[in-house]
């Protein structure tokens, strides 16, 4: 297992104050996005794979190719984004890809995430998401398992009334999340229509102690659901996350 305070850590994040928050953007899908990204102020980019009908879907040989470019340009680190609870397949991936950010975003349980972290051994930082509707964590009686079996972080999501996880744009209130990291001992960050303009319902989250940053997708894109520079940007200086200091566009 990795320890996300050091190493697995973007380098820009490890080089300015270790508690620097992470900007994690979601869903990117070209060489633009990945250029657009960098140039913002994110510090990691979503490649999905095994996210079965999702806008942003990839073949294994382009999240590859956008996982590489992401390494180039030396401050974007790639989370492979995925539904998929097959070990072994999810082991292919990384190490065709050389990802070592994976993101269990659907309902994978505790022993996808040993498996995983035996398969490819201190090499992966294992993002667990824990889904909330109305106040409830779905995923609440498997969190200590989930710690048990090597989980690095948690981030916590929206699930709709309706069953949808992902891109939801529906904010969790902060009293909820601050509940819910209180019950468990890990990193974690956050997502739910996180914007530049929300910051300021979040004070109580982002000066948790365990607070590692944020994952957004619909605040990242204009009307035309495409990625924003200004806003990749205006999110980075609201939160103050690892890069916001620097000159992005
Ligand atoms: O964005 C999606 O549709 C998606 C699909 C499958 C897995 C993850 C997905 N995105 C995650 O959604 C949240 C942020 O969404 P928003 O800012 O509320 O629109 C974030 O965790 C993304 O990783």
């Amino acid at each position: 297992m990795v320890t996300p305070d050091t190493e697995g850590w973007p380098a820009q994040a490890r080089r300015g104050s270790p508690s620097a928050p992470l900007l994690k953007v979601c869903g990117a899908t070209t060489p633009a996005d990945i250029e657009l990204l960098a140039q913002a102020g994110a510090d990691l980019v979503g490649l999905w794979l095994g996210v079965p009908d999702g806008h942003a879907e990839l073949p294994l040989p382009q999240v590859a190719a956008l996982a590489s470019a992401a390494r180039a340009t030396g401050c974007l680190q790639p989370v492979l984004v995925t539904f998929s609870a097959d070990t072994d397949f999810l082991r292919h991936v990384v190490e065709h890809t050389g990802i070592r950010w994976l993101q269990l975003h659907a309902y994978q349980p505790p022993p996808v995430i040993k498996t995983l972290h035996a398969a490819v051994p201190g090499q992966l930082t294992i993002v667990k998401t824990l889904h909330l509707r109305g106040g409830t964590c779905v995923e609440r009686p498997f969190t200590a398992a989930y710690e048990r079996a090597g989980t690095d972080l948690f981030l916590l999501d929206t699930v709709t009334d309706d069953g949808r996880v992902g891109s939801t744009g529906q904010q969790l209130p902060a009293p909820d999340v601050c509940a819910l990291v209180d019950d468990t001992t890990l990193p974690f960050l956050l997502a739910g229509g996180i914007s530049a303009r929300n910051r300021a319902d979040y004070d109580s989250v982002a000066g948790h102690p365990r607070f590692r940053g944020i994952d957004v997708d619909t605040a990242a894109r204009d009307e035309q659901a495409e990625f924003e520079a200004a806003s990749v940007s205006d999110l980075a200086r609201a939160w103050r996350t690892a890069r916001h200091h620097e000159e992005v566009t």
